[in-house]
């Protein structure tokens, strides 16, 4: 059985007392979840430390960074890497999302090498793909997302493959309200399955848990974790109200 994940991507957002608050209730409302079911929390790297010691009471949230640097360690001004996320019992790491690709200028090439730091280092990878708007509208987001895995995760071996979990946000459905249909989501999940198990047996594609991210919220995400191939969901604006975060665990405990 493949893991279902929800996952919170704060981006640059909320004090540290708003994070402390968010995390007791979600882990006060939080249901009891199968050992398959999984939810993430992803704050920005000054509360971590904080978020890990709520977490440390749950088994079943765990914490996550939204980035790290490709580099072990050095003068890097401003930057965090992977080793010390491991050092404050971080789980997971987000890498590539499209808004590091976008503002920060992070190539396939620092995503590669981001995610070796992270795996090397221990840490749970989520992998971000997605196209913009403009390769929607022209049809070619299959190719488009391929070339974007191809370039940035496989150089792994299929071992290390069960540590890295793929988001799927197309660029269009991040933060505009208009989320990819059921049928846009399932098409592209099962795409990206299809190159995993091209390059790595179907095996490992069957086991990979891909999510799905762009204007989740808990009324859509009920229709979207039914697909087949869709795992779960990575939340960024739905995340920062426990009332909606909560909405969209559920949904991911009755898929
Ligand atoms: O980018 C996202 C999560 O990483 C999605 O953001 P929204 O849920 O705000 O559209």
């Amino acid at each position: 059985m493949r893991r279902k994940i929800v996952a919170a991507n704060w981006k640059m957002n909320l004090s540290l007392a708003e994070g402390a608050a968010l995390v007791n209730d979600i882990c006060a409302g939080i249901p009891r979840l199968a050992d398959d079911r999984k939810v993430v929390i992803a704050p920005p790297f000054i509360h971590i430390p904080q978020t890990v010691a709520q977490l440390a009471k749950t088994d079943h949230v765990h914490a996550a960074a939204q980035n790290c640097y490709q580099e072990s360690a050095g003068a890097y001004t401003g930057e965090v890497s992977a080793g010390m996320l491991k050092s404050a019992e971080v789980e997971y790491v987000i890498i590539g999302h499209s808004e590091r690709r976008q503002y920060f200028a992070e190539t396939d090439e620092m995503l590669a090498r981001k995610t070796d730091q992270a795996l090397a280092n221990g840490l749970q990878v989520i992998f971000c793909c997605g196209e913009p708007l403009s390769v929607r509208d022209a049809d070619t987001q299959n190719a488009f997302v391929e070339a974007q895995l191809k370039d940035g995760l496989f150089h792994l071996t299929a071992a290390q493959m069960s540590n890295v979990v793929i988001a799927y946000e197309p660029i269009w459905a991040i933060g505009t309200g208009r989320t990819a249909s059921s049928e846009q989501a399932q098409d592209m999940h099962a795409h990206i399955r299809a190159v995993l198990a091209a390059k790595y047996g179907s095996e490992v594609a069957a086991a990979t848990p891909i999510l799905y991210g762009g204007s989740c919220k808990p009324s859509n995400a009920a229709e979207l974790f039914a697909c087949a191939d869709v795992d779960g969901g990575l939340i960024g604006g739905a995340s920062l109200k426990a009332a909606e975060f909560l909405g969209i665990i559920d949904a991911m405990v009755k898929a």
